[in-house]
């Protein structure tokens, strides 16, 4: 609850925008009428022009499936490394499923030169993920462990996912009534879910080598399809780079609420209007008990606790031709992007990752 105060806040006027993500109620875009589906889709826009991401409470993902998706993840990570290692991510950046280990993936922000990608290899973000799909997705199948090692985890993964693509294609409802385009015609565009279920464990590591940049956790990125939900654990550190002061602020997490954010499809897509904005995870917030049980220096230089998190990544379907969305043209009709396909960017950006 300490949190709340930090990010909840009035709704801006469009002379300031918030120096903190927005807190939106979609249960009044869930079960509301027109008026209140208007209003909601307005607020998520005007969240994701002036910051790129915002957070929704009410979001009907029930809160059991999310802590039990996190409990899933636990027992997963805490599996012998033999055994993660039999779902293991194949080599290379186009088959994006299985567990990777630690320091394997390097998260590079628009980097395609092959030297400087192997320059930021150097320091691997100190984390371990486990990537799953769309049943049906043919280009990237899911890669399981025997279902033996772990009864259940599968199943569970699967259901998860579609709950997650749900809240996914309720949002571009939101999205495209914000731009008064037909209801269904960003959701359309997604028809085949081909999306991404990610779950992240980042390992307990001592305070001071986060600080001194000698492991991050997740380094500086944007996200590379259209829509990305972030669920997170109590412990914190993800941060944002706010696009008008281009300061880090916190994003922690709130009771009962996702984080949405805008990745750089979505841009292209709505020519600059909604922001893919930079995030990164470092060091957790020392909380106020750890500060009076070990004094201000200690808790510094202690381990910080583990943390998981579960981004689902959405994506347009690979045919889909990403160009300036009706009405997100310039003041004189400007495209700001080449129109390119769905698949075309996604090669692009994955191959910087494991290239
Ligand atoms: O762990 C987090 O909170 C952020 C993860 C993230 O940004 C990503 O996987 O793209
Ligand atoms: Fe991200």
């Amino acid at each position: 609850m300490a949190y709340e105060t930090s990010v909840n806040e009035a709704p801006s006027s469009s002379m300031s925008a918030p120096k903190t993500v927005p807190v939106v109620d979609f249960s009044r875009f869930l079960h509301g009428s027109v008026a209140d589906k208007r209003a909601i889709a307005r607020e998520i826009d005007e969240a994701f022009r002036n910051v790129g991401f915002v957070y929704l409470q009410n979001h009907g993902v029930p809160q059991q499936k999310v802590d039990e998706c996190f409990e899933w993840s636990q027992r997963f990570f805490a599996l012998p490394e033999a055994v993660k290692k039999l779902a293991p991510h194949p080599p290379g950046g186009s088959h994006h499923r299985g567990y990777s280990g630690l320091g394997v993936e390097k998260v590079t922000q628009n980097v395609f030169d092959s030297n400087e990608v192997e320059a930021l290899r150097q320091m691997p973000d100190f984390k371990e993920s486990f990537e799953s799909g769309n049943v049906h997705d043919q280009m990237q199948p899911n890669i399981w462990l025997p279902d033996e090692e772990l009864p259940g985890f599968r199943q569970f993964m699967e259901a998860f996912f579609l709950d997650c693509a749900g809240l996914i294609h309720t949002i571009l409802h939101a999205l495209a009534i914000s731009l008064s385009l037909p209801p269904s015609q960003l959701s359309d565009a997604h028809s085949q879910s081909l999306f991404q279920l990610r779950l992240l464990h980042y390992p307990s590591i001592p305070s001071s080598l986060l600080h001194s940049g000698e492991k991050s956790r997740i380094g500086a990125h944007s996200d590379f399809g259209t829509l990305t939900l972030l669920f997170q654990d109590d412990v914190g550190g993800l941060e944002i780079q706010h696009p008008q002061t281009e300061e880090f602020i916190a994003a922690p997490p709130i009771p009962g609420g996702v984080l949405v954010n805008i990745g750089d499809l979505m841009m292209r897509w709505s020519n600059g209007r909604w922001r893919s904005t930079v995030h990164r995870v470092v060091a957790p917030p020392v909380s106020k008990v750890e500060r009076e049980e070990l004094g201000d220096e200690e808790a510094e230089t202690e381990m910080c606790r583990p943390r998981y998190s579960i981004p689902f990544f959405a994506t347009a379907d690979p045919e889909t031709v990403i160009e300036c969305l009706p009405g997100c043209e310039g003041p004189d009709g400007k495209k700001e992007f080449e129109a390119m396909t769905a698949l075309e960017y996604v090669q692009m950006r994955m191959a910087a990752l494991y290239a």
